[in-house]
């Protein structure tokens, strides 16, 4: 299993829960590699079994939008069929952009590995666990 590891982080949080995500589905056998949004682009999709997309909630409950969004979006037209993972961090709201995001997903055709996951700035010991989780489960 090849899964790919996708994320923005401004301040490190999303980028922490990306290390777990990835740690995660190798220990459950997958060949892992880890990409920053910039790194990432819609035309690599296909070498991959699988992906874990990540990014916070920015703007107004939004993805990212200079780089992760226009990434992201690119690579939807590929989704269909594909097993994905979502992560990100968020600050003071209630997980809308997760909601979103998930939906906008699974428009896509996207198989998914599980419920996004999020968690209130710095990954605390559950959103680790829980991230780990979803690493294993784009393992398999
Ligand atoms: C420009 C900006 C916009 C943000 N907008 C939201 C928001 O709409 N909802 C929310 O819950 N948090 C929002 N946040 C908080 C971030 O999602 C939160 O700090 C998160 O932990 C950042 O993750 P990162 O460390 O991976 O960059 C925003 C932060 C910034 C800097």
């Amino acid at each position: 299993m090849k899964t790919a590891v996708v994320y923005w982080s401004g301040t490190g949080n999303t980028e922490a829960m990306a290390g777990s995500v990835a740690e995660g589905a190798k220990s459950a056998g997958a060949e892992v590699s880890v990409f920053t949004a910039a790194d990432f682009s819609a035309d690599m999709v296909d070498q991959f079994d699988s992906i874990a997309f990540g990014c916070p909630s920015m703007g107004s409950e939004q993805l990212e939008d200079s780089e992760f969004e226009p990434m992201f979006n690119a690579c939807e037209a590929k989704l269909s069929g594909k097993k994905v993972g979502l992560f990100g961090s968020y600050g003071w709201g209630d997980g809308e952009w997760m909601r979103n995001w998930e939906e906008q997903c699974i428009a896509d055709g996207a198989v998914m590995a599980g419920e996004g996951v999020i968690c209130n700035e710095a990954p605390d010991d559950t959103a680790t666990e829980q991230c780990v989780a979803l690493g294993k489960a784009l393992a398999s």
